[in-house]
């Protein structure tokens, strides 16, 4: 008898069928959830009125724009990508079921070591290149499935299941509601360029933010695309260019004032020639919250660790309290200024 590999033993996470019956036939389903081990919690799965309109997004009434000009700039702004209703309701259904993290972490400025407090919560599931997720046919023995919840991580090149001392962190697959999500935006982006992390912020407040930056990391090979989907409150979202003695680059920053459902793809030489930043805001819808998902490839394993450390870390879970209309850790009772 011929001894099966490992590889015959797996198939790829599939994504769930596109195909879908006209809205009468559509019966209303119980919640269902995305389970797995790594997860402080199970997620929701998206409910087929969020569901089924990001899975048929049509733009040709309002198709992106190209923002080329520029140095080095080279943007798609989606505006929006998500009808509004849409977005409301993804918003809602985000903050609500996503664990968020509230992450802290220590620098050193010489010899000066000083701790940084993210000035806003965030989360991320996926997993670098290297590794992929693989479902467990139903053939597994039950033990074995739900030790491991439907999906195990396989080595990219040996399909081999990866050594345990792989990450200094555990990697989480992207949900079922974020992998409908990264579906509608490879679609809408069409380049053929597939994503493998998703990294979500949530401002509380005008006071939450985050500041000048580039997302050029070397884990994420040279001229990353970024896809950056806004949800919720309006914010400024400023670009500028890196010092330059170019006489062609301004020193004026370029604000776009992203509304819920827009998305920006950053893409070409815009990370590593401009910073970007989402600066503290007064003033209208202040007082409101905003989700920011951005979907990024990352292709060597120091990326994964890198985007668990600062968005996940080592500290509390926060739940949505809708009651409190806030954020709470979770394991406490009461309420918690
Ligand atoms: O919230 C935003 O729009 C930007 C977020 C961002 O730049 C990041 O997470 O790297
Ligand atoms: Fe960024």
């Amino acid at each position: 008898m011929s001894k099966r590999t490992i590889e015959s033993f797996y198939k790829a996470v599939s994504p769930p069928s596109k195909t879908l019956k006209p809205e009468e036939e559509v019966k209303p389903k119980p919640p269902s959830f995305t389970h797995h081990p790594s997860y402080p919690h199970p997620i929701a799965t998206l409910p087929s009125t969020i569901g089924r309109p990001l899975a048929n997004i049509n733009l040709e009434s309002h198709p992106p724009m190209k923002i080329t000009d520029q140095p080095h700039l080279d943007l798609v702004y989606f505006h929006p990508l998500i009808p509004s209703p849409i977005a409301r309701d993804l918003f809602e259904f985000l903050r609500r079921e996503l664990p968020f993290y509230r992450v802290q972490y220590s620098i050193r400025r010489g010899a000066n070591k000083m701790q940084i407090n993210t000035p806003r919560f965030t989360t991320v599931f996926g997993v670098d290149a290297t590794s992929w997720f693989a479902e467990i046919p139903s053939t597994t023995s039950d033990a074995v499935k739900n030790a491991e919840s439907g999906s195990v991580l396989l080595d990219s090149k040996s399909h081999q299941p990866i050594h345990k001392n792989k990450y200094q962190y555990t990697p989480r697959p992207i949900p079922e509601c974020l992998d409908t999500l990264r579906q509608a935006v490879e679609g809408a982006i069409g380049d053929g360029s597939p994503y493998n992390f998703c990294l979500v912020n949530y401002y509380a407040t005008g006071d939450d933010s985050i500041s000048y930056h580039s997302d050029d990391e070397r884990f994420l090979g040279p001229n990353p695309s970024i896809a950056s989907i806004s949800l919720g409150a309006q914010r400024d979202f400023l670009m500028k260019h890196k010092p330059s003695q170019d006489a062609k680059v301004s020193n004026q920053p370029m604000k776009f004032s992203l509304a819920s459902g827009d998305m920006v793809v950053m893409r070409g030489e815009t990370q590593s020639n401009w910073l970007h930043s989402i600066p503290k805001h007064k003033g209208r819808e202040a007082h409101k919250g905003r989700i920011n998902i951005t979907f990024r490839k990352a292709v060597v394993p120091g990326g994964t660790d890198n985007y668990y450390n600062y968005n996940v870390g080592n500290g509390t879970v926060f739940r949505w309290d809708e009651q409190e209309g806030k954020m709470r850790p979770q394991g406490t009772q009461g309420s918690v200024s």
